[in-house]
């Protein structure tokens, strides 16, 4: 955690989930209601089929319901994509962009992730923007070298601390139950926390980094407790309301 920063319990549903599967939204969005949501924040990311009727379902409740990718541009000829303004038209507040399966599937460089994040803050959206190693990278010990780069070239100039979010998300720690050590988190988050806090100043030192990659309700709260980890951007255990909700819940413990 970093000391004045409000955490996000995100989830990235990914391309799962149909209308059967809003009975999950529904239980995470009473879930999430209560003396912690004061503290902490919630948010789903479900398929962009599901996004208008989740956030109706959501109206009341702090949970908040955002997007997987948005297009760099406000509209146009582009076949099968949805910008930004789309999303805040079906009351989603927030997009995940540059995802390690966005930059590998679709060749997503980080121009083109910087310019999405700049589509999102335009639409007043807050931009997650997601960055990580390979498992190469990291044999080779380019880790942080990598986040550098990444860091410079998908964060816009002028990118503040209410808008963005950056994720950390080691590429092979995505779905495969393999996570890195305490000491690894802790390094990639510090290191992280110094670039923004150069480049960005005082927004920097407070903008959100969230670490995702294989988090479970078993290693939520060590991972949770980390220095400048301010939260997690969740896969797999957000599909199902009872555990994104024991991830949640480790900020009772971890805040008490
Ligand atoms: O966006 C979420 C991440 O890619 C993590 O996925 P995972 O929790 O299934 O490893």
């Amino acid at each position: 955690m970093t000391p004045e920063v409000r955490p996000l319990v995100a989830g990235n549903w990914k391309m799962n989930g149909t209308r059967g599967s809003l009975d999950q939204i529904k239980a995470i969005s009473e879930g999430v209601r209560g003396g912690l949501s004061s503290k902490v924040d919630a948010l789903i990311c479900p398929p962009a089929t599901l996004l208008y009727v989740a956030t109706a379902l959501c109206t009341d409740s702090p949970l908040s319901i955002g997007a997987q990718d948005c297009h760099q541009n406000a509209s146009g000829a582009h076949t099968g994509d949805i910008s930004a303004e789309m999303i805040a038209d079906c009351f989603g507040t927030h997009v995940i962009v540059g995802h390690s399966e966005r930059r590998t599937d679709h060749d997503e460089d980080d121009a083109l992730v910087r310019a999405k994040a700049q589509a999102a803050h335009a639409a007043d959206l807050t931009a997650i923007i997601c960055i990580g190693e390979t498992e190469e990278q990291r044999r080779n010990g380019e880790t942080l070298d990598v986040l550098k780069r990444q860091l410079a070239g998908s964060i816009p100039d002028g990118a503040n601390a209410a808008r963005t979010v950056i994720a950390y998300e080691p590429v092979w720690a995505i779905g495969t139950g393999l996570t890195p050590t305490v000491a690894d988190v802790e390094e990639a988050h510090a290191f992280m926390r110094r670039e923004l806090s150069e480049r960005f100043g005082e927004q920097g030192s407070t903008m959100r980094i969230l670490y995702g990659g294989s988090v479970k309700p078993s290693n939520a709260k060590e991972l949770m407790a980390i220095p400048n980890v301010d939260g997690a951007l969740i896969g797999g255990a957000s599909l199902k309301a009872e555990d994104f909700l024991a991830i949640y819940r480790v900020y009772e413990e971890l805040m008490a």
